[in-house]
């Protein structure tokens, strides 16, 4: 029976790089014989130009029906003017929440042929190998009330609620507790717990449930903190875990890590193991239509599709071992570029991936 997979391209460079993306799982697909069939859809942007919202429902039905979803990224200046609730990103927030998509995993790998290209000393970064487990359909980008009102002085005031429930708070954690069982027993769990009340709850839970994993250490870290010791020395951390913008936040620096957060993939699944696959970046306005996005990041995260949604973990494997050869062979995209490496383009970098299977 055939696996269809759902392709949201999007905005910006969201085609650019999807394109590529889709090229190498066609090639994964000849190779391994893995009956994929794809589909397309419109969200963000696209899909407010085409349908004046950012997701309509009938899309949103359309991926749920599928078997995994692979999307680009949203957004861009032509609709930052429009009203708030019908922005690109509006449409992103909706296919998260919509299919259930709370537990959003985002692996910062350095591959050692970036070493160069880290913003962290080679000494400081080889190896590294952080997963970062990231709440994605609660916290402050949820909570209600929410907006801009009118004071009685006539000033305006904006707001947002942060709100998590037991519940949500202990499916997450659950997710990075059993992450950390298989990867290497580490998990710091970030917050806010000496400001934000709903962090003191978040912080309660993980400690009420660290006894069931008796093989995981668990720590607590303040997120600024975290931010700091992600840059001075982030070997110290295997598994992290923590709310939807802590997490956000936490992961772009990450990403630096690893030269670029064109470097770094993210599966976000729900409870049966359905799941969206996206880069960590965004639509990049900045250099969109230029072909000089790096693609690795959404090919990377094709190939956690594979692995984590249609259980193909060799065809997986396949694909992460060809992004690796291409970076042997020196091939770089502008991002990741350092002296004395060949400077290629979106296409010439998706082509490279494909001649190396
Ligand atoms: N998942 C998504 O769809 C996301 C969408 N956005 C949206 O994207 C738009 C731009 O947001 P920004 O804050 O500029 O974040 P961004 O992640 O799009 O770009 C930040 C910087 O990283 C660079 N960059 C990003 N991806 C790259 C890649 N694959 N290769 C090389 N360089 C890359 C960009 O050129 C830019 O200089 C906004 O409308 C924002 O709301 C932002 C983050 C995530
Ligand atoms: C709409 C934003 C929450 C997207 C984003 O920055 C992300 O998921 O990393
Ligand atoms: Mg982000």
């Amino acid at each position: 029976m055939s696996k269809k997979i759902m392709i949201l391209p999007g905005d910006g460079i969201g085609p650019e790089i999807v394109e590529q993306a889709v090229a190498v799982l066609k090639v994964a697909d000849e190779k391994f014989g893995l009956n994929l069939e794809f589909t397309e859809g419109l969200i963000g942007g696209a899909s407010i130009d085409a349908h004046g919202e950012p997701l309509t429902d009938a899309e949103l039905k359309n991926a749920g029906e599928c078997d995994a979803v692979l999307l680009g990224a949203v957004g861009g200046p032509k609709w930052d003017t429009l009203d708030r609730a019908i922005r690109p990103e509006k449409g992103l927030l909706k296919i998260r929440s919509g299919l259930g998509l709370y537990a959003n995993l985002r692996p910062a790998i350095l591959y050692p042929q970036l070493a160069e290209a880290s913003s962290l000393k080679p000494e400081v970064v080889s190896g590294l190998d952080i997963l970062i487990v990231r709440e994605l359909t609660g916290g402050i980008y949820f909570g209600e009330p929410r907006g801009i009102k009118t004071l009685e002085n006539g000033e305006k005031q904006g707001y947002n609620t942060y709100v998590y429930k037991e519940s949500e708070i202990e499916r997450i954690a659950r997710t990075a507790f059993e992450a950390a069982q298989k990867r290497g027993g580490k998990l710091c769990s970030v917050d806010k717990a000496n400001v934000l009340d709903v962090t003191v709850l978040w912080r309660e839970v993980l400690d009420r449930l660290a006894p069931e994993y008796p093989d995981v250490e668990l720590s607590h870290m303040y997120v600024d903190n975290a931010a700091m010791q992600l840059v001075r020395a982030p070997k110290q951390f295997d598994v992290m875990v923590t709310g939807n913008m802590f997490g956000d936040i936490l992961s772009d620096a990450a990403a630096m890590l690893t030269g670029s957060i064109g470097m770094l993939p993210s599966a976000s699944m729900n409870e049966s193991g359905f799941g969206l696959y996206e880069p960590c970046h965004g639509s990049a306005p900045d250099i969109a239509g230029q072909g000089v996005a790096n693609p690795l990041a959404t090919i990377l995260s094709a190939a956690m599709m594979l692995r984590y949604s249609l259980d193909m973990g060799e065809a997986a494997a396949a694909i992460e071992a060809a992004v690796s050869k291409v970076l042997d062979q020196g091939l770089r995209t502008a991002d990741i570029y350092t002296e004395g490496s060949k400077k290629v383009s979106t296409a010439e970098m998706g082509a490279a991936v494909v001649a190396a299977f």
